[in-house]
């Protein structure tokens, strides 16, 4: 039996009188890459900002590594082992790559206020730490050449792997993706499919992902999952999800690229 890293059960999330997530479960296993997709206004992003802790469901539960993370500040979500990507980029503009990363870093890590002030043993071991991390995550997603580099000045390809690398540097067990090709041309997708792929295989991260594109959710993909109006579709392979009746429906009865599903049918 593979492991659950996380579990959703019956969540839902109403905002007045919109159900934006309406009694969706779903088990994410260790190890794998598991996408929700759908037409806009699905309920996916409200389903990451449950679990990142940005909202509190209306009712419903989430289970990480056994644990319930309702009661879970959303600042302490990064130390439990969960970090995420914004659909649109959430960097410190000013700041260098390097610096972004060790920020990423810090999220994570237990080092008090008093012990850097003071720049004690501790607190000097840390910083060390967090620069080899920092490091090893710069070579592997080939951002050397930027590395001193201030973020506000970088083309928008470059940015969206610096925001997956100061994810990875706050070393999590699960990582999520907000729609991670949002804003990038075919040859930057394609980057980011093995970025994707590298990351599951090299570091053994389980990633859950919100994506539109389904050349990059067909490559990358275990398992997928179709929201429609808050509520669950169809769950399997990525080939099974798209030929599934209700899926196509939802996609022709919306304003979304249904060529997207044919492209990778
Ligand atoms: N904070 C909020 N207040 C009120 N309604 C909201 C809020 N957030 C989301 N909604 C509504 O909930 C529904 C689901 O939205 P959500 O953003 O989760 O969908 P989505 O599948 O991520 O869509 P997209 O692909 O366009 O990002 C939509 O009808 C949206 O308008």
């Amino acid at each position: 039996m593979p492991e659950i890293l996380l579990s959703v059960k019956d969540l839902s999330m109403h905002f007045g009188g919109v159900r934006a997530v309406n009694g969706v479960s779903f088990d994410v296993r260790r190890g794998e890459v598991f996408t929700l997709i759908g037409p806009n206004g699905a309920g996916k992003t409200t389903v990451f900002n449950l679990i990142s802790r940005i909202y509190t469901p209306t009712t419903g539960r989430i289970v990480f590594r056994g644990r319930e993370i309702h009661a879970v500040p959303p600042h302490a979500i990064a130390k439990l082992g969960i970090a995420r990507t914004f659909q649109n980029i959430e960097l410190f503009e000013h700041a260098t790559v390097l610096q972004n990363l060790l920020i990423g870093y810090h999220a994570h890590c237990e080092s008090g206020f008093w012990s850097n002030l003071l720049a004690t043993p501790r607190s000097r071991r840390a910083e060390l730490a967090a620069r080899r991390k920092a490091e090893e995550v710069i070579d592997l997603l080939d951002l050397q050449v930027y590395r001193d580099a201030i973020v506000a000045g970088l083309p928008y390809g470059v940015r969206k792997v610096v925001e997956l690398a100061r994810a990875l540097c706050s070393q999590p067990e699960l990582l999520l993706l907000d729609e991670p090709s949002s804003g990038l041309n075919t040859e930057e997708t394609e980057d980011m499919a093995w970025w994707i792929r590298d990351i599951r295989r090299q570091l053994g991260i389980t990633v859950l992902m919100v994506e539109h594109d389904m050349t990059l959710v067909s490559r990358v993909s275990d398992r997928v999952l179709a929201m429609n109006q808050g509520e669950v579709l169809a769950l399997g392979s990525a080939a099974e999800v798209q030929r599934h009746p209700g899926v196509v429906e939802a996609y022709l009865g919306s304003f979304d690229d249904v060529s997207n599903l044919r492209r990778a049918a």
